[in-house]
């Protein structure tokens, strides 16, 4: 990448690859962060070049053929096109860990690969050792991480200890799935097929436990502080028994030694209600976080104390009609610049944390994937 741009390739053409490159094109003409890079997309790669061709009109049309250069090419071929600095991941969860892997050793690709990072800790491993090896930049991406809100309630909660001492946070995120893709959204939805990684753990809990860990003490270590207690609900979403998978899931973290418990919800049934994502109590007051509708995203937050002062902020505006997929974005091209291969606010340790949180939470459960065999 020049210090100025950073030229991107979009793997798989599916739903969050296509809100994900319109937030980019967003950047390409208002750059943003402390060196005003610009984000180009050069190449989308899909199994079909017509879906490509289209993803291209649909999302990046402007900046088509005439401007970069944009164009659909295959999933080996963007691993190792010169065109390109960075891949961004938009496949189904089980088919992050191989091509991330490859895209790293033949490529040397720096790659934001999305949430969850892979299936199972050993697979993480694999691939933090792969960008070890080939000294590139490696980001989850967990895009509620990046937004401004969170930080800011971080500071409030502890350093400014605006609610005192925090006792307990409470998460969810449920998604309507019929609401989301319509009633006939089984059998080819990727949530309701195991082979791809389905279920909600992996797909929306990933959210809650995101939020307590986010915003439970800082000192607090999943590892040596939480202990976890878990239940799910299972069902087969598409009626075949093999696609059994996690329809609702809750826990309860505590930890004992801050004296904090987080618990966190999450089904495929409902939307939630109000868009609060999140509720922290303290023993001065409390925090509500929501999200401008549907989804996880934290754009606004609500303190209410117990001596009748109330304070609320939205960060709407910032968000300049974007989704938000924009703060990600500009912390990989900031990290970059500046030669780092992590990012600090979603380290590599961060991932291996919330994946062995996963595996935990899916041992007590009894579910497993194919690729954990
Ligand atoms: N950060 C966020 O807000 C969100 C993150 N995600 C994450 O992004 C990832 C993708 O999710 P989403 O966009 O909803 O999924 P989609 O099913 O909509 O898209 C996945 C794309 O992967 C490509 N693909 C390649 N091989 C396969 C295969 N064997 N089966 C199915 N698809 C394949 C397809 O693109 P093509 O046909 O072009 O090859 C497909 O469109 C998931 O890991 C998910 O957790 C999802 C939604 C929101
Ligand atoms: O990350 C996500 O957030 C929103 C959900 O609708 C989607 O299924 C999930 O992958």
């Amino acid at each position: 990448m020049s210090s100025s741009q950073l030229r991107w390739g979009i793997v798989g053409c599916g739903i969050i690859s296509g809100v994900f490159a319109r937030d980019l094109v967003y950047l390409n003409k208002n750059p943003r962060g402390a060196n005003k890079i610009k984000h180009v997309i050069t190449r989308v790669a899909s199994r079909s070049p017509a879906k490509g061709q289209e993803f291209i009109e649909k999302n990046i049309d402007e900046y088509y053929d005439d401007v970069y250069g944009t164009k659909v090419v295959s999933y080996e071929d963007i691993q190792i096109d010169p065109e390109v600095d960075i891949l961004y991941i938009g496949l189904p969860h089980t088919l992050h860990h191989s091509f991330v892997i490859e895209a790293i050793t033949r490529g040397k690709k720096h790659i934001l690969c999305e949430k969850p990072v892979t299936v199972n800790s050993k697979q993480l491993e694999l691939i933090l050792d792969a960008a070890r090896e080939n000294n590139v930049f490696f980001m989850e991406a967990v895009w509620v991480r990046y937004f401004p809100l969170i930080r800011e309630v971080q500071k409030i909660l502890y350093e400014d200890k605006k609610v005192g001492d925090v006792k307990r946070i409470f998460s969810d995120l449920s998604v309507d799935m019929k609401r989301l893709h319509g009633d006939d959204w089984v059998p080819s939805n990727r949530v309701a097929d195991k082979k791809l990684g389905g279920g909600a753990l992996l797909d929306i809990t990933i959210y809650p436990i995101t939020y307590s860990r986010i915003f439970m003490d800082p000192q607090s270590d999943p590892k040596s502080n939480w202990k976890i207690v878990s239940s799910m609900v299972f069902e087969s979403l598409n009626g075949k028994q093999e696609d059994e998978v996690d329809f609702c899931t809750s826990f309860i973290i505590s930890d004992q030694t801050h004296k904090q418990q987080a618990t966190g919800i999450s089904s495929f049934s409902s939307d939630v209600s109000d868009g609060l994502i999140a509720k922290i109590d303290g023993e001065l007051g409390s925090i509500s976080i929501y999200s401008g509708g549907i989804g996880p995203a934290p754009i606004k937050y609500h303190i209410k104390l117990k001596n009748g002062q109330e304070i609320e902020k939205s960060f709407e505006d910032d968000l300049d009609g974007t989704l938000g997929y924009i703060y990600e974005a500009i912390e990989c091209g900031e990290m970059i610049v500046a030669g780092e291969k992590q990012s600090s606010i979603m380290s590599w340790n961060e991932s291996q944390l919330i994946m062995s949180i996963l595996d935990d939470i899916r041992k007590q459960n009894s579910l497993s994937y194919e690729v954990d065999l």
